[in-house]
């Protein structure tokens, strides 16, 4: 057994030794009966000292999983910061920056200064051997050969697209550059998780998807599976926060640029479409060709799909309706929305939450799907982390069950 197998087992189920610690699952069915919420407790039959210290969660720093951040000092690595400030078994030992290596975190990040935090460092400088799991928050196409030299029994989730197109001429097509670790590309698992979880929790490096991939294949997926929609003439319009570009200095992001109007980009050429047709044609078990319009909005965060799609024939809205409640009903994080409610960015703000629902077309036989996430949690930290739960093999809501932000 690895030291992080051991780790993790001697952790989560008590490792043959004289503590069990054991996750006790149960659904309760929020007060409106809208949400299914996966409460979680542990439960120990350890020495008394153990149990409170775990319950007054003051556990030993040395009983956690050592985490390292890669990309500490953007928006998606400040994220998994907030995420793991609530983790009972993650501790944060390595944050790594680029241009911002050798600062505090609170000199990049003023709203992390009540953390105790490592400071940050460059990737060449960062000592992995202090390490058990790693989320990788780099810029596409500088992720593939840091990941390829990190030691061989790291877990690790990376939120950049360089390992998400299992087609290796794809990549080389879409993100026009050579990919330069193919070997690992044959390894990677694709981490949208509620509808891979199996292979997530035996996998050792995931590919987390893309924002508007996870706000449009989550509602798609199921329908596809099961035959409700047609697979040809899916259009899908939709829309980002201005997160969503990370938090690199770019003239067409300055607020100037930005606010007060909106604008598409990428028409038809947008990186994600591979991915999103990628696990449409995997569901369908045939090529899918999708008509997909990003646009970006001045607001700092949220994503919302508009997906426009023609129902197989005899097929009612209330069928997409019935079967993506069903398919969803055990799920914590992807929630389809009652009778007429319309999902919006407000109400997912900050949180994990996916929250969807589905209307009748004004055209017969077609029906409009609207999903929202959070494009920095659901989109990215967010599954990440659920992701990495899972492959820890500890329940896949640690550290993610906060409600949204509102007003
Ligand atoms: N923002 C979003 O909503 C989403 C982002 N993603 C993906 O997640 C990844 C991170 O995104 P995001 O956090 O927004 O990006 P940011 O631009 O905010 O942060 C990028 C991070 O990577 C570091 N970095 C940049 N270049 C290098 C390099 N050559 N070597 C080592 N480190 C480097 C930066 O360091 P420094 O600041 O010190 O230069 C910074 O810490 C990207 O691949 C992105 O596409 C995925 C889903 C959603
Ligand atoms: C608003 C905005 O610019 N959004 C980004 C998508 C963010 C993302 O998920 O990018 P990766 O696939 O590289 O991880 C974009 O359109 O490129």
């Amino acid at each position: 057994m690895s030291s992080l197998a051991a780790l993790s087992s001697s952790l989560f189920n008590g490792g043959g030794g004289a503590s069990t610690w054991k996750y006790q699952e149960e659904m309760k069915v929020s007060k409106v009966g809208k949400l299914r919420i996966r409460v979680t407790s542990m439960a120990a039959s350890s020495s008394p000292a153990q149990t409170a210290s775990f319950a007054d969660g003051k556990a030993n720093k040395l009983d956690k999983l050592r985490i390292g951040v890669l990309g500490a000092s953007g928006y998606t690595g400040s994220e998994i910061i907030r995420l793991l400030r609530n983790h009972p078994h993650f501790q944060i030992t390595l944050m790594t920056a680029d241009r911002k290596a050798g600062q505090s975190i609170e000199s990049v990040f003023p709203h992390l200064v009540t953390q105790d935090l490592p400071n940050l460092v460059a990737v060449k400088d960062a000592d992995f051997s202090a390490v058990d799991a790693v989320f990788c928050c780099l810029p596409h196409g500088t992720t593939q050969e840091i990941i390829k030299s990190l030691p061989i029994n790291l877990k690790i989730v990376d939120l950049s697209a360089d390992f998400r197109l299992q087609d290796i001429a794809e990549y080389e097509e879409w993100y026009g550059q050579p990919h330069k670790a193919t070997a690992l590309q044959k390894e990677a698992v694709y981490g949208l998780t509620e509808i891979s979880r199996a292979e997530i929790q035996s996998a050792r490096l995931v590919a987390n998807p893309g924002c508007y991939p996870t706000s449009v294949q989550l509602p798609l997926i199921p329908l596809i599976k099961s035959n409700l929609i047609e697979v040809r003439n899916i259009i899908i319009d939709s829309k980002s926060g201005v997160s969503g570009a990370g938090r690199g200095a770019k003239e067409a992001n300055l607020y100037t640029e930005i606010a007060e109007g909106i604008h598409s980009y990428g028409i038809t050429r947008h990186r994600h479409v591979p991915e999103i047709e990628q696990g449409l044609s995997e569901a369908a078990n045939s090529k899918v060709t999708v008509s997909f319009t990003p646009h970006l909005m001045p607001m700092s965060r949220g994503m919302q799909s508009t997906i426009y799609v023609e129902m197989a024939p005899g097929v009612t809205t209330q069928d997409l309706k019935d079967h993506l409640g069903n398919y969803y009903e055990h799920e914590e994080f992807v929630v389809l929305l009652k009778n007429k409610e319309v999902p919006h960015t407000r109400h997912v703000r900050g949180s994990n939450y996916c929250l969807m629902n589905v209307f009748p077309d004004r055209i017969p036989g077609r029906a409009i799907i609207i999903s929202v996430i959070d494009n920095l949690v659901k989109g990215a930290s967010g599954q990440a982390l659920q992701n990495l739960n899972l492959m820890m093999g500890i329940p896949e809501n640690l550290g993610l069950s906060c409600l949204p932000l509102f007003p």
